[in-house]
């Protein structure tokens, strides 16, 4: 297999062979992105991470590209723009940058001036969006790149939190601390000492009704166990069995607040084609065709399911980001007496179960049944 990368010196497109993903897996380094809103406790993370006891080399990544469109600055990552870096000695050997533009351009000077690190930790400005930010290293990944993301962290503030998601904003536009939330594979509730346990119960049902399928954890300065936060491998297929078993516990949810972002899960039995499931998504994620009852378009902001494929032995995993989707194969086969199914489980805006799933029957199960 080949694939086009832009070399750094004369902006050439170059051919170079990709390995698969699975082979490279390995020797790649994980980026975990650390977002949350404005004061919750990121940079107190990312300390704690770095003063605690790990054998990696850990470098962390401050971007200020939250600004604008962090994707259209990946795709022009060939144009060679320029660069703002500062670069700080921490301790255990790790390394501290600031990036004013381009993150994913710093990453690949960091790798060839510093060599290779084990770890990098990235923390988005408390505003920024970070499904763009994830989007690019994702994008990145397939291009047969030394990263690969590994897992979305939001950092919620315990006491703030609850007034930040309930933040009323102009038509159309999406309460960011929620969208947060919306994103990340593990939230951190942080500050638990500031709050009593009534106010932190209603905090987590509200993380809960925006996000079925996301871990919480609650801390006081950030104080995490490292094991819970790095190597989550939320956007592989590592662990292809756990996700299945992780999406059969998610509950499609009631949203809490007005408007707001909640969870939508169904399975639907049977084998479907590739091209159908295709369409399906894309009309949800890109063309927009999909409406909920009051006429609202839905907004997809994560997407993760099991799909059973036709013609194929091994579970296939489905993950979305934003407008990004992907399709692979998990290393997963379906048993012999096994029931094949689809899972999905959506998280985004005036999604409406009844018409998902209404959809996905009429359009890829029953074209499945026309043509077998
Ligand atoms: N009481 C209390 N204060 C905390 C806790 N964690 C962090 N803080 C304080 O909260 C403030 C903000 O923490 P930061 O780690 O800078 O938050 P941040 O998310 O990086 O903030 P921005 O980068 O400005 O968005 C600091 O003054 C911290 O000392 C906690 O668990 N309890
Ligand atoms: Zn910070």
């Amino acid at each position: 297999m080949e694939g086009i990368i832009m070399d750094d010196e004369d902006d050439c497109p170059e051919l170079v062979p990709i390995q698969t993903k699975q082979n490279i897996s390995t020797e790649q380094i994980p980026v975990t992105i650390i977002t949350g809103y404005l004061g919750a406790g990121k940079t107190t993370l990312l300390n704690y991470i770095l003063t605690e006891q790990h054998n990696k080399r850990i470098a962390v990544i401050l971007n200020e590209f939250g600004e604008g469109s962090a994707v259209e600055k990946s795709l022009a990552v060939s144009q060679a723009g320029e660069l703002y870096e500062e670069w700080l000695e921490l301790r255990n050997g790790c390394l501290c940058c600031s990036v004013k533009d381009n993150g994913l351009k710093a990453i690949e000077n960091l790798m060839e001036k510093k060599g290779k690190f084990d770890y990098i930790l990235l923390e988005t400005t408390g505003l920024a969006d970070p499904g763009a930010v994830a989007s690019m290293f994702w994008v990145d990944a397939e291009l047969g790149s030394d990263i690969y993301l590994d897992g979305i962290v939001t950092v919620i503030d315990a006491k703030h939190g609850m007034q930040q998601l309930s933040e009323q904003k102009p038509e159309g536009l999406i309460n960011e601390a929620a969208r947060q939330i919306a994103l990340a594979d593990l939230t951190i509730i942080n500050k638990i000492d500031l709050v009593g346990e009534e106010e932190l119960a209603t905090l987590r049902e509200t993380v809960r009704s925006i996000n079925g399928l996301v871990r919480m954890i609650e801390t006081e300065r950030s104080r995490v166990d490292l094991s819970q936060v790095l190597d989550l491998h939320s956007f592989d297929n590592k662990d292809s069995t756990s996700l299945q078993e992780k999406l059969q516990l998610v509950k499609t949810t009631r949203p809490h607040l007005d408007k707001s972002i909640l969870t939508v899960t169904f399975e639907v039995p049977g084998s479907i084609s590739e091209d159908v499931l295709n369409v399906y998504i894309q009309n949800l994620l890109w063309e927009k065709t999909f409406k909920n009852k009051a006429g609202l378009v839905m907004n997809v902001i994560r997407l993760k399911g099991i799909v059973s494929l036709r013609d194929k032995a091994h579970q296939v995993m489905l993950q979305g980001v934003h407008e990004l989707y992907e399709l692979e194969e998990t290393p997963q086969k379906w048993g012999e007496s096994e029931p094949r199914v689809n899972r999905l489980v959506f998280i985004g805006r005036n999604l409406d179960q009844e018409v998902l799933e209404g959809q996905f029957i009429a359009t890829v199960l029953n074209e499945e049944g026309r043509e077998a």
